[in-house]
C-alpha cells in the first residue's frame, strides 16, 4: 500500500472538456497517486490548450497542471504512456474510441453506457460490487488476439449508482430484495452541458428521460447479481457470467423525472425483502449506517469513510444541503419508514457528477491499482 502511494501513475482523460471530464480533472489534479498526463476531446477542441478548449463550469479554477496542456484527438498513440485512461466521452462516440483504446492495451475506466451490457465487461459501482473485477482476465482472454493489459471497466448510470448503494447494503444485511419501486428526481447536470433548455426546466418537472428507466431496471440486476460459472453442465471452461440476480429474482420498476436542481439526484425507493418477517425501519437505518465498502477497507483514497449517511431529520436529504457529503463520494439516505404496500421506503440522494460519474471511475481505478489489476507500467 505504501509502495503504491509512493508511485505516481500517469493517467489520461477522454472527453476532458465535458461536464464529467471537468469533474475528473478537478479530482485528479489533487490525487495522491494519479497524475494527469494527456487530455482528449473532439476535433473541435484538439490542438488547443485546455483552458482555451474548455467551457469551464466548476466552482474552483482550472487546475494549473492542465491549463496549458494541449488537448489531443482521442487516439491511443497520444495516450500510450498512460497506465489508466478515464472516459467521460459522449456515448455517440464512446463505443468505437474506447474499444480502440482497449485493443491498444490500455486500461479504460468509462462512464459511458456503451459497454455496460457487454457480458464480458464489468459494470462496477465501487461501493458495492468490486468482486466483478474478477471477470477482466476473461475479457482479455476472449479478445482476438488476447489482450495483455487492455480492458474496459464501466461504472453505472448516475441514478442506478444512487440506488444500488443502499440496496447493496440492505442485501448484505438482510438477504435478497424481492421487489423495488423507484421514482427519481434528477438534476439538470445529468444531461451534460448545455443540457436541458432553461425554458423546459425552470418552473417545471419533466416526467421523461429517454432510456433512463430501462437502464436503472437492467443495470441494478447486473450490479447486485454476482457472478456464476457460464456453463450449467460444469464442463470446466472456467468462464464467468453475470447471474443478473437470477438466483433470487428481483423485480424493479423505475419512473424518472428531471427537476430544476443543478447537481444531485434524489430518489424515492420502496422495497420488499424476501425474508419474512422483514427488518424494521430501525434495523434498516442501522444496517445502512454500518455499511462499509471493500474499496474503503483496502485503502482506496477516494472511497468515502462513511458510505451512507442516515438522516434522522424528516426533511433530509436535500440536494443543496447534502450533495457534497464526503466530497460527493458518499450517499445520503433519509425518511426510512414502513411502507404499507411493500416493506420499507426511504429517500436516497447521490451526487450525479461525483459518485454518479467521475468519482466512481476514479475509485474503480484506485482499486485496480491497489489490487495489481492494472500494470504499474503503460502499454
Ligand atoms: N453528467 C452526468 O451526470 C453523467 C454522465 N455520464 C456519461 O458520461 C459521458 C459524458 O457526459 P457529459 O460530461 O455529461 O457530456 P458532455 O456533453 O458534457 O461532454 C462530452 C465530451 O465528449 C467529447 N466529444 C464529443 N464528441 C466527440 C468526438 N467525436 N470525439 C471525441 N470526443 C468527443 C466532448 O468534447 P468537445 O468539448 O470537444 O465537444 C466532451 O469532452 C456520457 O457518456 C454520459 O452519458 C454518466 C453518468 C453521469
Ligand atoms: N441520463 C443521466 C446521465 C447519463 O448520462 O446517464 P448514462 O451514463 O447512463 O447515459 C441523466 O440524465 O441524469
Amino acid at each position: 500500500m505504501n509502495q503504491v502511494n509512493q508511485r505516481q501513475y500517469k493517467v489520461g482523460v477522454l472527453g476532458a472538456t465535458g461536464t464529467v471530464g471537468q469533474r475528473f480533472i478537478s479530482l485528479l489534479a489533487e490525487h495522491p497517486f494519479f497524475v494527469i498526463h494527456a487530455l482528449g476531446a473532439s476535433s473541435r477542441s484538439a490542438g488547443k490548450p485546455y483552458s482555451k478548449a474548455v467551457n469551464w463550469k466548476q466552482t474552483r479554477a482550472i487546475p494549473a497542471v492542465v491549463r496549458e496542456m494541449v488537448v489531443q484527438e482521442c487516439v491511443p498513440e497520444h495516450f500510450k504512456d498512460c497506465v489508466v485512461v478515464f472516459s467521460g466521452l459522449d456515448a455517440d462516440v464512446a463505443g468505437d474510441i474506447e474499444h480502440a483504446f482497449r485493443v491498444a492495451d490500455l486500461a479504460v475506466f468509462s462512464n459511458a453506457k456503451n459497454y455496460r451490457r457487454d457480458p464480458h465487461v464489468p459494470l462496477i459501482v465501487p461501493l458495492v460490487n468490486t468482486s466483478h473485477f474478477s471477470i477482466i482476465p476473461q475479457q482479455q482472454r476472449l479478445h482476438a488476439p488476447p489482450l495483455r493489459k487492455g480492458f474496459i471497466v464501466t461504472n453505472a448510470n448516475c441514478s442506478t449508482t444512487a440506488v444500488v448503494v443502499p440496496l447493496g447494503a440492505l442485501e448484505r444485511a438482510f438477504g435478497p430484495i424481492e421487489s423495488c419501486m423507484i421514482t427519481t428526481m434528477q438534476a439538470i447536470s445529468g444531461a451534460g452541458y448545455p443540457g436541458v433548455p432553461s425554458l423546459d426546466i425552470v418552473d417545471n418537472v419533466v416526467p421523461y428521460i429517454p432510456g433512463e428507466e430501462e437502464k436503472i431496471e437492467w443495470e441494478t440486476l447486473k450490479i447486485l447479481g454476482g457472478l456464476a460459472h457460464a456453463d450449467d453442465d460444469d464442463s470446466g471452461s472456467g468462464l464467468l457470467a453475470f447471474d443478473m440476480h437470477a438466483a433470487q429474482p428481483l423485480r424493479i420498476s423505475a419512473s424518472c423525472t428531471r427537476v430544476p436542481v443543478v447537481e444531485g439526484h434524489t430518489e424515492c425507493v420502496s422495497v420488499r425483502f424476501a425474508r419474512r418477517p422483514p427488518p424494521s425501519p430501525q434495523q434498516v437505518r442501522e444496517a445502512l449506517q454500518a455499511y462499509t465498502s471493500e474499496a474503503y477497507s483496502i485503502g482506496c483514497p477516494s472511497a468515502p469513510r462513511h458510505t451512507v449517511f442516515v438522516h434522522e431529520e424528516p426533511d433530509r436529504p436535500q440536494p443543496r444541503l447534502d450533495r457534497d457529503y464526503q466530497a460527493g463520494a458518499g450517499v445520503s439516505v433519509g425518511r426510512v419508514r414502513q411502507c404499507r404496500v411493500l416493506d420499507i421506503k426511504f429517500v436516497v440522494l447521490a451526487n450525479n457528477v461525483a459518485i454518479g460519474a467521475a468519482t466512481s471511475s476514479i475509485i474503480n481505478a484506485e482499486y485496480a491499482v491497489l489490487k495489481g489489476i492494472v500494470s504499474a507500467t503503460a502499454a
